[in-house]
């Protein structure tokens, strides 16, 4: 295999965007924006499609949960908890790992060398600390809903336990999947002491290794969550001391989508929304999908919409930026790969946008309708007192022309009217106001 996937350390710290925004806040305050507004349409094929690209193809964080007093069973008999599991216990029962070589299933330590139990064989205890481990699965199965499989119904399944002794190590493999509906693994290590046995991830040219051991937090230990998409090439270094136990389980998705953006039904959607993307953003590592067949959804989707007649087709990039860097060739990962392939089929215009909300009804039925307005360069408008913006006849929107908002998108951070770092001018009583960027995708006019 190539050895030349460019690793992406989870160390590294960009910016957080929020603090890109502080720094252009006062900018786009100046400035002002268009009167006709562009509908939005959510929960679409084109947004969905825009979902799909901004899907993280694996992701790690630390579990919230206390798993510390779930007690583990083999084969009925006690093998300690989750935080201080009975590794004698697990070895006597374990049998080694085969692995899948072409049509046959092979035993070979020099590409795997490790045992392991079905999931048949284990049983988390029921007995009151249960509900915490039933508690530790529906936490992950919410943390993939909102970066691995946005906006889909997922479920998670005990596959197995994997044992690594010293020596123990597993070679490049993709996992095999076990149904239709099979699309991801979680990987959790139980709390044992062992050395190196690194998890490396490799998928569309995007590296990452993993230290799977739980960390502390506040006295705490808690356990560190991976989860891939099965497609996704892992390894396990040789583990050089100690005995590392890893929890592997599988990802499966439902057909229908998730309704809800998050369960909290007291919140609106843009509210759901922009807390999705602020936990996201500050508790789970993430990185860019740089799959090809994913950008051609949303190419063909919009030639789609071009051919119903909408002739502008606008969504909002998935990263904000400064106003000055609103432009093709600062655009970062993921949107600047979208641009570019966007830019051979169509004409493609990056604009700074305006997101806002009028609220119909109160915010228990949640219903809310957005618009999106083009922001102006303040030269172009500079005659524009606020005492005016705020008798703006609101209602106004382009015919033939939409704004598509997807789930996951950075423009929605900026969406809460009060809080402190998102103040806007305060010249729009009870609307939320947001600031990001569009792309404006029309078809190419003929010369
Ligand atoms: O133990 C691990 O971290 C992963 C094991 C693995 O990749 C597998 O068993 O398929
Ligand atoms: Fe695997």
């Amino acid at each position: 295999m190539d050895s030349d996937a460019s690793s992406v350390s989870s160390n590294s710290e960009p910016e957080h965007e929020l603090s890109v925004f502080e720094r252009i806040r006062e900018h786009l305050d100046s400035f002002s924006y268009s009167d006709v507004a562009y509908e939005v349409k959510r929960e679409t094929k084109l947004t969905r499609a825009l979902d799909n690209l901004a899907c993280s193809p694996f992701v790690s964080f630390k579990s919230p949960v206390e798993t510390v007093t779930c007690k583990l069973l083999v084969k009925g008999e006690d093998a300690g908890t989750w935080m201080n599991p009975d590794v004698s216990v697990l070895q006597k029962h374990a049998t080694p790992s085969p692995f899948g070589r072409g049509a046959e299933t092979v035993l070979d330590p020099t590409y795997r060398n490790g045992t392991e139990l079905k999931a048949y064989q284990l049983a988390f205890s029921l007995q009151g600390e249960g509900t915490q481990y039933r508690q530790f699965v529906s936490e992950v199965e919410d943390k993939l809903q909102t970066t691995m499989f946005v906006g889909r119904n997922v479920s998670l399944k005990l596959y197995k336990l994997a044992i690594y002794g010293e020596g123990g190590h597993f070679d490049w493999h993709r996992d095999s999947t076990h149904s239709d509906a099979h699309h991801g693994t979680v990987l959790v290590a139980l709390n044992t002491e062992w050395e190196r046995g690194e998890l490396m991830l490799r998928h569309q040219g995007v590296a990452t290794i993993v230290n799977m051991h739980p960390t502390k937090h506040s006295e705490e230990l808690q356990p560190v969550v991976v989860a891939f998409y099965t497609d996704t090439e892992h390894k396990v270094m040789p583990v050089t001391k100690g005995t590392r136990l890893v929890l592997q389980y599988d990802v499966e998705l439902a057909e229908q989508v998730s309704r809800s953006w998050i369960q909290l039904p007291s919140y609106t959607p843009m509210q759901q929304a922009f807390l999705r993307h602020q936990y996201v953003a500050s508790h789970i590592n993430t990185y860019p999908n740089l799959d090809q067949k994913l950008v051609q959804a949303v190419i063909d989707e919009i030639r789609e919409l071009h051919n119903e007649g909408i002739t502008v087709v606008a969504f909002p990039l998935p990263h904000l930026y400064r106003k000055a860097s609103v432009k093709k060739k600062y655009l970062k990962g993921t949107d600047s790969a979208l641009f570019d392939a966007l830019e051979n089929h169509f004409n493609v215009v990056l604009h700074p946008v305006l997101i806002r909300a009028n609220e119909d009804g109160d915010h228990s039925d949640c219903v809310e309708r957005f618009f999106a307005h083009k922001y102006q360069p303040s030269e172009e408008n500079e005659e524009e007192p606020s005492s005016s913006r705020a008798k703006r006849q609101w209602g106004r929107v382009f015919k033939n022309a939409s704004f598509y908002l997807p789930r996951a998108c950075a423009i929605l951070q900026l969406s809460l009217p009060n809080g402190a770092h998102f103040g806007n001018d305060a010249d729009v009583s009870g609307e939320a106001r947001y600031y990001g960027a569009g792309m404006f995708v029309e078809p190419k006019r003929e010369e």
